[in-house]
């Protein structure tokens, strides 16, 4: 099912958008066909600024500033002065994102947050797009709760979680649940915003601890791999699934890599090479309905023998897919393969553009 693309352009507003996040937002819409940048937001360090001015020191993508945003002055985050936009998107940090994208909720804005604090709400799906784009079916009813007509919140999952979930749905979609996952992620330092972290820790270094890192891992897989419940009030877990995980941040700009150890439930498990076609083959939701930022490809899966490497394959799907290498057999679980997801497309501002345009295509903004 291919669903047309609206007609006119979607004006849209950013939170946080002098961030990481927020740049890279700015960044991808700036070709974007149908959602257009209309405000920019930020602290109060920023607001009352040309974008332009705001964002020239922390600017750190290869391209510049679009023209047209950094012509717009950074306002304050509150609901009034983005009254010209339909869509909210959120590069918040946590420390301000939980009461600023409950404030847009309740104004009737559709915001789609990139920030941990609404991730585990009963009612707030916590959308991975070439995984659990059903999870918005949720959004009727979210809407009901809060009284609302036209506005939702819709979060994305932890760059990490992001990554690892989509060859496991492929997994689980193919040869049903999974009952233990070991993951190791390598982690680049665009991951802890800008400044981030200081040279002189990371430069010719490793440091395993990102503080919270593990627990999200562990916890956001199961709501995301779950279902819904059948009158679309609530997720269900997926059952039986035990994730651990171990994180560390490595001197890479961008992109994170994982080493990936999964037990199946079934028996007989499957074979490497069925595994293999099958991640090859995965085929998500937001390609169905022709979202138009949906990668070729979501899993590309790698020959060589020493790939996926951060410097060279970052760029797979257009930042959108994740590439999967060395899938092998192990000999406590049952396969192992190394992942790497791009943080701050995939992992951030691409997925959330990415659920919007699911949104859009399922007629949920208006
Ligand atoms: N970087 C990544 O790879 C990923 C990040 N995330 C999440 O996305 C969010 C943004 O991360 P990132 O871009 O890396 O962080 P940054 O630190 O780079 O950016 C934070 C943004 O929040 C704004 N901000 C800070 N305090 C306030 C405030 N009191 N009121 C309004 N705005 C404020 C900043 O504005 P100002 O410039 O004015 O200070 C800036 O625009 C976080 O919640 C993070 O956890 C999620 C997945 C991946
Ligand atoms: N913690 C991630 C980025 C991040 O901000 O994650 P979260 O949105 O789950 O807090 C990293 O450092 O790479």
């Amino acid at each position: 099912m291919s669903v047309q693309q609206p007609k006119e352009k979607i004006p849209v507003g950013i939170l946080g958008a002098t961030g990481t996040v927020g740049q890279r937002f700015i960044q991808l819409l700036d070709s974007h066909p149908y959602f257009v940048v209309a405000a920019v937001g930020a602290s109060e360090r920023s607001a009352g600024k040309l974008y332009s001015d705001a964002a020239s020191r922390s600017w750190k993508q290869i391209t510049t500033i679009p023209a047209a945003v950094g012509s717009l002055t950074v306002q304050k985050c509150a609901p009034e002065n983005f009254t010209s936009c339909r869509v909210i998107f959120s590069g918040l940090d946590s420390d301000v994102a939980g009461e600023i994208e409950t404030a847009f909720l309740k104004a009737e804005f559709a915001v789609f947050s990139n920030a941990k604090n609404h991730r585990m709400d009963p009612v707030v799906p916590l959308m991975v797009p070439l995984v659990n784009a059903h999870h918005l079916d949720i959004i009727p009813h979210q809407r009901s709760l809060h009284n609302l007509q036209k506005g939702f919140l819709v979060t994305n999952a932890n760059c990490s979680t992001t990554g690892l979930v989509v060859p496991l749905k492929a997994l689980q979609d193919a040869f049903g649940p999974l009952s233990r996952v070991i993951v190791t992620t390598m982690q680049a330092i665009s991951g802890a915003g800008y400044p981030g972290v200081p040279s002189l820790d990371i430069l010719g270094n490793i440091v395993p601890y990102i503080s919270g890192e593990e627990e999200k891992l562990e916890i956001e897989a199961a709501k995301i791999l779950g279902g819904l419940s059948t009158n679309a009030t609530a997720f269900v877990e997926a059952p039986d699934m035990k994730v651990s995980a171990s994180c560390n941040r490595v001197p890479v700009i961008d992109g994170h890599t994982e080493s990936v150890f999964v037990e199946f439930k079934n028996r007989p498990a499957p074979s490497i090479e069925q595994v293999t076609e099958v991640l090859k083959s995965y085929v998500s939701e937001a390609q169905k309905i022709g979202a138009p930022t949906a990668p070729e490809h979501v899993i590309e899966v790698a020959t060589l023998p020493d790939r996926p490497q951060p410097r060279l394959d970052i760029n797979a799907g257009n930042g959108n897919a994740v590439v999967v290498g060395r899938v092998r057999e192990c000999n406590i679980f049952d396969v192992k393969f190394t992942l790497l997801s791009h943080n701050t497309i995939l992992g951030a501002a691409g997925s959330s553009i990415l659920n919007a345009e699911v949104a859009v295509a399922k007629g949920l903004i208006v």
